[in-house]
């Protein structure tokens, strides 16, 4: 449903690929909704959906991904409508994207100072120098150390997490409304992990940005986020406030992905079968017999709910 308080709402949105043996779905009927200034997790194991979803938001698919169905509206617009020109501002200027893979995210061959100056000479119109102060300025603001020698270094001169906090402070460069990472935490070790989302927590305060973070790190994600959003195959299963998911999960998926049920087992992925019922249910050390052949009907509401019989 959607509000005036809404920033972002993803209906009923259907994700396929189409390879030369099959179509692949890979956004099931999702729902999801971010408000401003909202912190919003998006969880599920690899091959979720979760960057097909990001994609399809940012209008980013590849050439054999399409939206099959729904509508994704930022603000009071439909995304999908805009044309080529409108959604290249809205990118940038309105939801800034941070990608998964930070270092080949970079223009190998261009320094920091051109790649980051070009954002405020292309979109604000100023000149280099006046872009190179502003470069400055905003890596200062996302707490990158050795400035100088960043903005004239080369991609493959940083760490990943020099490259990370780059693009961070690419992203949030023309104060976004809303920031978007597919995973930006996947290219660095335990400890910048931690200080990258501090980071991207802070950014999101002192901006009052909204953030729909991807990660498939359900522990680690639910210390930062508002909320979750819990995909599993393409399919939204759980959504709630990331404390009550974090200490009350409901669904058998949301278990697994916080470590729970260690001394009974759940089912690896290999046993997946195709069946018309539940698509967790192969998994599922607490399925019924009419999971099988049953779509579990959602319980609750949009902001908090879950799919599963389980009460
Ligand atoms: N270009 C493509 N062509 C065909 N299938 C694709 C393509 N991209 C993704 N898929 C398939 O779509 C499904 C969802 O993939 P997606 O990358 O969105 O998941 P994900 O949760 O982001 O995974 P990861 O965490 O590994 O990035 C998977 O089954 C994947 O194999």
């Amino acid at each position: 449903m959607y509000s005036s308080s809404t920033l972002l709402n993803v209906n009923d949105l259907s994700v396929c690929y189409r390879t030369a043996a099959r179509q692949v779905i890979a956004v099931n009927r999702l729902n999801l909704t971010v408000s401003p200034g909202e912190f919003v997790g998006v969880i599920g194991e690899s091959g979720s959906g979760k960057s097909s979803l990001a994609r399809a938001i940012l209008r980013l698919l590849p050439a054999n991904g399409k939206q099959t169905g729904g509508s994704i509206r930022f603000q009071d617009r439909r995304l999908e409508h805009l044309d080529d020109a409108a959604m290249t501002k809205v990118r940038g200027a309105h939801i800034g994207f941070v990608p998964q893979q930070p270092v080949a995210a970079l223009n190998p061959v261009r320094s920091i100072a051109s790649q980051l100056g070009e954002i405020f000479r292309l979109r604000l119109g100023v000149d280099s120098r006046q872009a190179y102060d502003m470069s400055y300025d905003i890596l200062r603001q996302v707490k990158m150390g050795d400035i100088d020698r960043v903005l004239h270094a080369y991609s493959h001169e940083l760490s990943g997490g020099m490259c990370q906090r780059v693009l961070l402070a690419m992203a949030v460069a023309l104060s976004p409304f809303l920031l978007l990472a597919d995973e930006p935490t996947t290219a660095v070790d335990a400890r910048m992990r931690g200080e990258l989302l501090d980071e991207i927590t802070r950014q999101q305060k002192d901006r009052a940005m909204a953030v729909l973070l991807i990660a498939h790190d359900l522990p680690l994600v639910g210390r930062y986020a508002d909320r979750l959003v819990v995909m599993y195959r393409g399919s939204l299963v759980e959504t709630g406030a990331a404390h009550i998911i974090y200490s009350q999960p409901k669904h058998p998926y949301t278990r697994l992905l916080l470590g729970l049920d260690r001394d009974r087992k759940f089912f690896d992925i290999e046993r997946l079968q195709d069946h018309s019922g539940c698509e967790f249910q192969p998994r599922c050390m607490y399925a019924q017999p009419s999971c099988r052949h049953e779509k579990p009907a959602w319980q609750g509401d949009e902001q908090v709910g879950w799919a599963c019989i389980l009460k």
